[in-house]
């Protein structure tokens, strides 16, 4: 089967400052990929490449086959690619079940029309599909909580609730664990766990929390000052003596501990 993304060469340069290097890579239908490097190493402007934050300097984004190197976000979010913070729209006065059933009304089509009557046929359609969601991302019990009342993990399933309502073929997840504190990090795996279990989605991930990438990802691609350093299975990866030697070894260990990041593996 073709893969979902291919990047051929994908670079872009900030001045004379080369962020994401001649990055060739595929990723195959409902896979997990996740992205790891030290801080700066390009994950995070690799992703908006991906998505179209930023345009190329040279080389393209294929997602479905077709080059989207030219194209806004906006449309690329139509093609399936949906990536977390462009959730804009969280209303912070409305319960977590009314933030999740405006975004599944909205990817149906039916964006003006905030009070359907709650009786409606399609009021219901509406809802049920946001409360599956809510259950998925395990806020159930939060659903008439005010989202501007919601701890900082809690605002985050939310955000993955909200854009699971979009459909997306293709999840790009950058660093869902950051900020949150550290009893609320099993939880996000495990929504994370459960969405990859439904098997019907590509998910990227970047993360700097090792334990979990190795739980999660069918391969890891490693990034190292914009370039694409190994891409392999996770033991694959684990034993790669380039990845120990410039990485995981001293290297990353100290550009993490100097950003707060020591929880690496
Ligand atoms: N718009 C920009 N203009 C100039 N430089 C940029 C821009 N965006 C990113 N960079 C630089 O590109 C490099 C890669 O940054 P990026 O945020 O992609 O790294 P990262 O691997 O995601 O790091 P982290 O793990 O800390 O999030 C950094 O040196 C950053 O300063």
């Amino acid at each position: 089967m073709d893969p979902i993304l291919q990047t051929e060469g994908l670079t872009i340069a900030f001045g004379a400052y080369t962020a994401v290097d001649d990055v060739t890579l595929a990723v195959p239908r409902n896979h997990f990929k996740s992205i790891i490097g030290p801080n700066g190493a390009g994950k995070t402007t690799f992703f908006n490449l991906l998505s179209g934050q930023l345009k190329v300097t040279q080389g393209t984004v294929k997602f479905k086959g077709q080059d989207v190197s030219a194209l806004p976000p906006f449309a690329r979010t139509r093609l399936g690619m949906g990536r977390s913070f462009q959730i804009t729209n969280v209303f912070p006065k409305l319960t977590v079940l009314e933030n999740v059933r405006l975004a599944v009304q909205s990817q149906a089509g039916v964006r003006f029309h905030m009070l359907l009557h709650y009786r409606s046929r399609r009021f219901r359609v509406f809802e049920e599909g946001a409360l599956h969601l809510l259950d998925m991302v395990l806020l159930g019990s939060r659903r008439d909580t005010l989202a501007m009342h919601l701890a900082h993990g809690e605002k985050r399933k939310l955000e993955i609730a909200m854009l699971l309502a979009l459909q997306p073929d293709l999840l790009l997840l950058d660093e869902p664990t950051a900020g949150i504190s550290l009893e609320e990090v099993p939880a996000i795996l495990e929504v994370i766990r459960r969405i990859k279990s439904e098997g019907d989605r590509t998910i990227m991930l970047i993360e700097h929390k090792m334990e979990m990438i190795l739980d999660l990802s069918d391969s890891i691609t490693v990034l190292f000052n914009g370039k694409l350093l190994a891409d392999g299975t996770p033991e694959d990866i684990m034993n790669n003596e380039m990845v120990q030697t410039a990485y995981l070894g001293g290297l990353y260990d100290d550009a993490v501990a100097s950003q707060g990041h020591a929880d690496v593996y």
